[in-house]
């Protein structure tokens, strides 16, 4: 009889379900699009916001509902739920849920007859607050300044808890949420990330957060495996240090071991089996690197509404300029990682304004944005000699530099090491318009700038690869932006890969995947077999990847590192001019110019 292992990820404008079966091999998917399918909570993208005050937020019981019509979908599709034995998934990272006094009374007592969202929001409510703060809230700069200085730097920050403080990390956000709304974190019994709140529902009780997602909060001290007492003290207020541990709850070291059976809720109204394994629920990002056996220098651009770019190590090298997390499977190994807010929103702002001077000015195709990246030239120079287009393009503030939103574009002349402003739109003459083109030249040059980003704080953790300079061994494209084959080749171009570079060709979603590998890992494992060694025993090399671009070219790939100083000359200057806290001089400089000596070990 056929077993099938479940995945989930509910990210920023989705929920995705799929089943796998024992070999791996993809059986089932299915999403629920928060815009498209629920825009009753009046979300755009998944989010509602409030500018005044930088936050984005979204409605817990939007989900609520998306779990329900995920599953029927899945239903429908022919999934028979009694034939599962594992379930795990994914949440975007950071995000929190403030259960109420009555949350876990009303998640043990699910009547089945009833929807989940008529029974946690209806009379009585499961939650203290009804939104969960999104990964692109800006809201908590002053939090951050406390949490920067707390331990005396940024650096040592990021050295106990893997990174600086971050306006969307969850101990800012908590902080902020007790000093805004003191009744409502008063009133709140636990809190959840968004990936152990979505294991809570189908767990039936508040599920512990996961070893690798609670690096993503300032508050854990990675080292230790605990609590850092003076930021947890940080958040909660001195007097407050017991009860927020209590909220939060203990967090197990081992990523892998089941939190128990499934919720009888689920046996009832959706004919699961009771014996259903629930398994740790991680974070978006961790579980993604969990869907493909990655090799040293492999390395995953994951293009979401962020990007992020992953690499799984042995080594922890913590600085400002990035995160390191616990690895979601396997103690002794760690996740680094960059995330970048302007990812596929800002290249969706380009691709309409392209497509708003076409005769379908409406049109959310993106032919007419690859057609012009690809036809432009690199860095849009027409000569050797001629200055380099770079640019930043962040409709949203920005993580990776911490600053305002803003557009900038620069020329560089790499020989002379100078940057020429080019200046707004509306102040150009002729001849600067065809110096940078608006929006035609923006097409390739925020992909390039986007990927210039990720080599300039990648460089350091990359090797040499045969006689090819340090650079990835093999790029995995994933998330939505995986499909465009301008963005493969543009990736391949400007970060190299002497492997070149691929994409999953197993379903549309990495991050489910990576957590239903996971649910099948709990459970079918032999004893001690780690996470790498069962996903790789199963990988069908063919049948699971698929090369989309070549990686590494000579003479370009060396091109794009002439343009490395001047790119991160355009982002000082974006610093200076908007932007964010205390340390904003050293934080792009620590990226370059620190140790380069990748096998040096932080113990
Ligand atoms: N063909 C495409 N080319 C470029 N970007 C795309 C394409 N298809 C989807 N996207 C981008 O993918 C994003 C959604 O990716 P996804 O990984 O599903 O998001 P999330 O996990 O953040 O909810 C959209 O914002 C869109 O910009
Ligand atoms: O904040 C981060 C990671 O630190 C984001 O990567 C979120 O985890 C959201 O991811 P997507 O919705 O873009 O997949």
């Amino acid at each position: 009889m056929a077993e099938y292992y479940l995945g989930f990820d509910l990210s920023t404008q989705q929920l995705k379900g799929i089943a796998v079966k024992a070999d791996l091999k993809l059986a089932y998917e299915a999403k629920v699009d928060f815009d498209a399918d629920l825009s009753k909570y009046g979300i755009k993208k998944g989010v509602l916001t409030n500018p005044a005050e930088g936050e984005i937020f979204a409605p817990v019981a939007m989900w609520l509902d998306a779990i329900d019509l995920v599953l029927q979908r899945l239903k429908e599709q022919g999934l028979e739920f009694s034939k599962v034995k594992g379930i795990s998934g994914a949440g975007m990272q950071h995000g929190t849920v403030f259960w109420s006094k009555d949350g876990e009374t009303l998640l043990e007592g699910l009547d089945a007859g009833k929807t989940l969202l008529e029974q946690l929001e209806g009379k009585k409510s499961a939650f203290s607050h009804p939104y969960s703060p999104n990964w692109q809230d800006a809201s908590t700069q002053e939090q951050c300044d406390a949490f920067d200085g707390r331990l005396g730097s940024q650096e040592r920050l990021a050295e106990v808890t893997g990174s600086k403080a971050h306006h969307r990390f969850s101990g800012p956000q908590i902080m902020r949420f007790r000093q805004k709304h003191p009744e409502s974190y008063a009133a709140t019994a636990r809190i959840s990330l968004v990936s152990s709140f979505l294991a809570s529902i189908f767990l039936g009780k508040v599920a512990p957060i996961d070893i690798g997602d609670v690096c993503g909060m300032n508050l854990w001290d990675i080292k230790k495996g605990g609590w850092h007492e003076d930021l947890i003290a940080l958040a909660a207020g001195d007097k407050g240090v017991a009860e927020l541990k209590a909220k939060l709850g203990q967090v197990p070291e081992d990523g892998g071991a089941s939190f128990g059976s499934i919720s009888p809720y689920f046996v009832r109204r959706y004919n699961f089996s009771p014996s259903t394994s629930i398994v740790p629920f991680t974070g978006d990002n961790p579980s993604t690197i969990l869907a493909l056996p990655l090799r040293a220098s492999d390395a995953i651009v994951s293009l979401g509404t962020s990007t992020t770019f992953l690499m799984s190590t042995p080594q922890y090298k913590p600085d400002p300029a990035y995160h390191f997390m616990n690895h979601p499977a396997t103690a002794g190994l760690y996740m680094f990682m960059l995330c970048y807010k302007n990812g596929g929103l800002a290249r969706e702002h380009i691709r309409d304004a392209l497509n708003s001077q076409s005769s379908d000015s409406n049109s959310k195709t993106w032919d007419n944005f690859n057609q012009t990246a690809t036809s432009t030239p690199v860095l849009g120079q027409t000569s050797s000699s001629s200055p380099m287009r770079l640019g930043l393009f962040f409709p949203r503030p920005e993580i990776v530099p911490n600053v305002k939103e803003g557009t900038w574009r620069y020329l560089y002349d790499a020989k002379s090491d100078s940057l020429t402003a080019v200046p707004p739109q509306e102040a150009r003459t002729k001849t600067e318009d065809s110096s940078w083109p608006i929006p035609e030249a923006d097409a390739r040059a925020i992909l390039e700038s986007q990927f210039l980003s990720l080599r300039l704080r990648s460089q350091n953790l990359v090797h040499k690869q045969g006689k090819l300079p340090p650079q990835p061994r093999r790029i995995y494209l994933v998330g939505g932006g995986a499909a465009n084959p301008a963005i493969a080749q543009l990736a391949g171009e400007v970060l190299g890969g002497a492997e070149g570079v691929f994409k999953l060709d197993i379903g549309g979603n990495a991050c489910a995947l990576g957590s239903a590998y996971k649910a099948a890992w709990t459970g079918l494992a032999r004893k001690g077999e780690d996470f790498e060694a069962f996903v790789e025993e199963r990988w069908n090399e063919e049948g699971f990847v698929k090369k989309i671009a070549d990686g590494y070219r000579e003479g370009v790939w060396e091109k794009y590192g002439e343009a490395l100083k001047g790119f991160e000359e355009v982002e000082n200057r974006a610093l200076e001019e908007k932007g964010e806290g205390r340390g904003k001089p050293k934080e792009m400089g620590s990226a370059i110019t620190r140790d380069r000596d990748p096998t040096v070990k932080h113990d």
